[in-house]
This record gives C-alpha cells, sequence and structure tokens, in this order.
C-alpha cells in the first residue's frame, strides 16, 4: 500500500536511452469489474493478472464488507473470488471508503442500487470533490432511493429498495461519453424489471460488456443513429468464470512516451490489453510520428492483447482528432509530455471531461509544464502545447497518479531536475511504476 505524503524526486538529466522489455501490471479497469461480477456470481471465478493497485483493493475491500470471501492477490497476481450470487451481498456495518476510485464508487454505485440494504459511499479528498450526480440521476429514474451530497460530489447514500421491488428498467442517453456511466445504469439494470439500456455519444471502453458476456449474462450490442446503444435485461444470472486481466494500456502508455521522447533505445512492453475502445494513445502517439509497433497481436481472456515495440522518435505537433478522446481518456497527460517534447504545436479538444478527474487534469498539465517553460494555453475543452526544451522545477501532482508519473517521464528530456510533489497516489495504478522506470534507463528516487 502506498506511504502518505511521499516525495518523487527526479533527478535525470537531458534525454537518456531507454530500453528493454517490460510487463505492465494488469488493467485497472478489468481488474474491478472481475471483483464486482466475481463477486455477483455463482460459484469460484479465477482471476489472473489482477493489479493489486490501491484502487482495485479498495474495490475488494468493499466487496469483503459486504460478505464475499476473497482471497489474493499472491505473489504471481491470482485473485480468487468466493461468489454468492445477484442476492448474496450483506450490508455493510459502515460507511465503504473507496479511496480514490472513481470507477468503483460509480459502477458500485449502480450495482448496489438495486439491493434493499442501505449503505453509503466515500473516498479521499479527491474523490469527494469529483461529480457523482451524473450517476445520481440515471439511478432516480430507475426508482433508487440514492442520493449524493448537495454539490453532487460523495458521499454516495443509499436508504436500499424495499424487500421484494425491483429497480425500474429505462432507456438513458448519455450526456457524456463515460463508460462509468454507461456501466452504473447497465449494472442497475441487472436488478431492473425489463430492458435497461444506454446510448453513448462516443464509444467509450467496453469491459463492462465484455466481462458480463464472459460471466455468461446477456448484452445487446446494436450501432444506433444516436451512437453505441447497450441494453441489458435484468434478472439473469452471472456464472463464475475464469478471467485473464490484460497489461494496462494506460500504464503502458508512459512507457510508450518515454521510449519516443529518449535520445535513444528501443523498449519492448508485453502483454499489453489492445481493446478497440482503449487505443486512443497509440493512434495519437503514431500519428505524432512516434514508432510504436504492434507484434504479436492474440486473444487474451475475451480481450484482444499485443507486445509493443517503442524506439526513440522525432515527434511533431498534431491537431488530436475528437474521435480519439475517449478512447484515450486516461492517457492524456502523458500525451501532453509527447506533445512538449514535439516539434510544433498539438492543439486538444472536446476534452472537458479531464477537468472532473483526479485532478483538473487540464490545469495541473498546464502548470506543471509552464513550470518547465513550455508554452501552453488552456481552453475550457482542452489544450494547445507548443513543443520546446523542457527546464527544471517543482510540480504539483495535486495527488494524481497519472500527473506525477508524467512528469517522472519527461525528465527524459529536461535540462535539470524535476522536484515532484504529492505521489504517493502512483499506488491508485501502478505500484511497481519508479522501479520498473529506473529498470529501463530512467533514475528516479522516491523519498
Ligand atoms: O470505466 C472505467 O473503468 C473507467 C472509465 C473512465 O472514466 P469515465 O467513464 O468517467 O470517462 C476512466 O477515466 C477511468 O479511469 C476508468
Ligand atoms: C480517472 C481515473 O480513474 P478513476 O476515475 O477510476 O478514479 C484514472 O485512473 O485515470
Amino acid at each position: 500500500m502506498s506511504q502518505v505524503n511521499k516525495t518523487l524526486t527526479i533527478t535525470t538529466g537531458l534525454a537518456g536511452k531507454v530500453s528493454g522489455d517490460i510487463i505492465v501490471p494488469g488493467d485497472k479497469s478489468c481488474s474491478h469489474r472481475s471483483i464486482m461480477f466475481g463477486s455477483l456470481a455463482e460459484g469460484t471465478t479465477h482471476v489472473s493478472g489482477f493489479l493489486p493497485g490501491d484502487d482495485c483493493l479498495a474495490t475488494m475491500n468493499a466487496f469483503k464488507a459486504m460478505g464475499i470471501k476473497i482471497e489474493g492477490p499472491d505473489e504471481q497476481q491470482n485473485v480468487v473470488i468466493h461468489g454468492k450470487g445477484l442476492r448474496g451481498l450483506t450490508a455493510p456495518q459502515e460507511a465503504l471508503n473507496i479511496g480514490n476510485s472513481g470507477t468503483t464508487i460509480r459502477l458500485m454505485s449502480g450495482l448496489l442500487a438495486g439491493q434493499n440494504f442501505a449503505w453509503q459511499m466515500a473516498g479521499d479528498s479527491s474523490l469527494n470533490k469529483r461529480p457523482m450526480a451524473r450517476v445520481v440521476e440515471p439511478l432516480k429514474l430507475m426508482g433508487a432511493n440514492i442520493s449524493a451530497a448537495e454539490n453532487g460530489t460523495p458521499p454516495v447514500i443509499s436508504q436500499g429498495i424495499d424487500e421484494g421491488q425491483t429497480l425500474t428498467a429505462i432507456h438513458y442517453d448519455l450526456p457524456m461519453a463515460s463508460a462509468q456511466v454507461k456501466s452504473c445504469v447497465l449494472l442497475a439494470g441487472i436488478y431492473a424489471d425489463g430492458v435497461t439500456s444506454v446510448t453513448e455519444p462516443g464509444i467509450t471502453r467496453d469491459h463492462t460488456e465484455r466481462m458480463l458476456t464472459a460471466f455468461g449474462y446477456p448484452v445487446k450490442v446494436e450501432d444506433t443513429s444516436k451512437g453505441k446503444k447497450v441494453s441489458i435485461e435484468g434478472g439473469h444470472q452471472l456464472t463464475a468464470c475464469d478471467i485473464q486481466v490484460p497489461g494496462d494500456i494506460s500504464s503502458a502508455t508512459f512507457f510508450m512516451v518515454a521510449g519516443l521522447i529518449a535520445k535513444e533505445g528501443q523498449l519492448t512492453i508485453r502483454n499489453v490489453g489492445m481493446n478497440p475502445t482503449r487505443i486512443g494513445a497509440i493512434n495519437i502517439l503514431q500519428q505524432m510520428n512516434g514508432d510504436l509497433s504492434i507484434i504479436n497481436e492474440r486473444m487474451a481472456g475475451g480481450e484482444p492483447v499485443a507486445d509493443v515495440v517503442v524506439k526513440s522518435s522525432p515527434l511533431k505537433g498534431i491537431d488530436i482528432n475528437e474521435r480519439d478522446v475517449p478512447l484515450a481518456i486516461d492517457e492524456f497527460p502523458a500525451i501532453f509530455i509527447a506533445a512538449a517534447c514535439a516539434k510544433g504545436t498539438t492543439r486538444l479538444r472536446g476534452a472537458e471531461e479531464l477537468r472532473v478527474k483526479e485532478s483538473d487534469r487540464i490545469q495541473a498539465m498546464a502548470d506543471g509544464l509552464k513550470e518547465l517553460d513550455i508554452n501552453c494555453t488552456v481552453f475550457d475543452d482542452g489544450i494547445d502545447i507548443v513543443g520546446g526544451q523542457l527546464t527544471s522545477g517543482t510540480i504539483h501532482s495535486h495527488d494524481d497518479h497519472r500527473i506525477a508519473m508524467s512528469f517522472a517521464i519527461s525528465s527524459l528530456r529536461a535540462t535539470g531536475e524535476i522536484q515532484i510533489l504529492e505521489c504517493d497516489n502512483v499506488a491508485t495504478s501502478f505500484p511497481n511504476f519508479v522501479t520498473l522506470a529506473n529498470q529501463v534507463g530512467l533514475t528516479l528516487n522516491q523519498s
């Protein structure tokens, strides 16, 4: 688990060599869902490649607090979940502490909305500032007795629904391209009478749809004129299965950017999840002239995976295609570092969702880049970044793991030392980030 008030000090100078052969930890989105669905399934689910990050451990602890026996993760990141079926959860004795994890609180709000016991969820100071009205509103439409604080932030509180009652199925047009909101409504739909459906305005990650199917739960997906529509009928059963979690492409992106901006070297990143709804960063970095080769493409546990070979490349600024925004939503802090090292200007629009992540990622990145003498202009829904020479300075990561890791990578092209503050949340998604970074050629000091 992470230590509190850790400060990561980076001592790397001008771009060195980044090389080696690494495996990044398991995908965070799939790891969360494996615990949730395994807990609600009939029988014993075996998960391999689980991400032992704080966010996924928060999901695990929440289900343990509701009476589910879960073993692991062991040294090999195997987890065994003794599912108790859709009605097998017991009321938690106290408020569930979800830590830093938006995915946990939003997906679980859906899963727990149809339970007939009361519960409460809140998290750390970052999570407690994030918008929850986006999930509370559709759940109320489904008849849930649920609320958030007056300003729409956690805690999310449910009184439970009456014994013998079910939620009401709805159709919901998602107001924003969000896999968390889509998943929340669909998971509540498992406990609703009839068919619940959502239409998404842009393609978002489809791990919920894929993994529910792997657990034998029927899911219907259609293309409509308004976007992709996903439907689920309430009352079916989840059946335990084996889940192989692919490597997290979001974590791999830090190393793709490191390999591209380094002066020399070749890096292979193995077993990276290549779900088509997650590959926006690869599209963007390749358009920036990044030499990324995708090899050994294969399927593992219902998800496509591949190895990525990264070579140092002279990057160029681009206008980022808005279609890639939801497909790369967590990767933008790292992509901004690539943009700062590119020739010319990179322009991003249509990315207002970045403002409601663990931090306001547009502002936090802009502040950090300016501290390192990179010229950038902030817009409500994006940023323009002019590539240049990164210098040295002190960066506030605002307790945001992705801001911290992005500036750690930026040190490859900085003229001097960068000190990154508030880094304890790196363990949220990537507990061995510093070890792997030092293994491939960076010099990160943690104190
Ligand atoms: O469904 C998921 O697992 C996630 C969805 C995304 O959030 P939004 O759906 O809010 O964009 C992403 O930022 C988050 O890290 C994980
Ligand atoms: C936004 C993220 O996660 P979450 O919403 O689950 O906190 C992230 O990991 O970048």
